[in-house]
């Protein structure tokens, strides 16, 4: 089975190989546009963004299967929330969708986006880290290392590959 991940992102990376874990399967990165803003500001943008990139993989790399994850803010009575969300994408079905760890942003960090900044630098500059998005994450820092960004997208990619296996379980009767 060949895999394509759209996206060189690291923590992306490897979040999808320890989803597919358990089976036997290639891996390919290949830097899919996402075809909406680079920093999505709706729980539907950032879909978009997610699906657009797992059909571009799957198409660019002539795989089995093209994965597509994606970070977004979606703003709420409460504030703004992080959301997160993949798209798993084959030849012969519908792509599969699944959401992430959502949690509140700091207002401080909040404004900055709805001032039109992304989140990845203003990450860098407010926990005085370099590519914070390549490594723990926004998740990462404001968990206390709980939950890094390598493991919430990992609980969405099996959230992703157990919904094809159903599926295709269900295909087969
Ligand atoms: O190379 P790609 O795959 O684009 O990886 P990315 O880190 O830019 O990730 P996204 O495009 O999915 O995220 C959209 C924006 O939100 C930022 N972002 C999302 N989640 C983040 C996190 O946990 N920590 C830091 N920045 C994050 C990211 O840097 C972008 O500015
Ligand atoms: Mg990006």
């Amino acid at each position: 089975m060949k895999i394509i991940i759209g996206s060189k992102n690291p923590a992306k990376m490897n979040a999808v190989k320890n989803g597919f874990a358990d089976q036997e399967a290639e891996f390919v990165s290949i830097d899919i546009p996402s075809g909406v803003k680079s920093q999505p500001f709706s729980d539907e943008e950032t879909i978009q963004g997610a699906i657009n990139r797992a059909v571009g993989a799957l198409k660019e790399g002539n795989g089995d299967i093209g994965i597509g994850l994606e970070g977004g803010v979606h703003e709420t009575s409460h504030g703004l929330l992080l959301c997160n969300w993949g798209a798993l994408a084959t030849r012969n079905m519908e792509p599969f969708i699944a959401g992430g760890a959502r949690f509140l942003l700091p207002e401080q960090v909040a404004e900055r986006l709805r001032a039109g900044d992304e989140l990845g630098p203003v990450m860098d500059e407010y926990a005085k880290m370099k590519n914070v998005r390549k490594h723990e994450g926004a998740v990462g820092i404001f968990t206390n290392g709980m939950i890094n960004r390598v493991d919430m997208f990992t609980h969405v990619t099996k959230l992703l590959v157990g919904q094809f296996a159903y599926q295709q379980n269900q295909q087969r009767g």
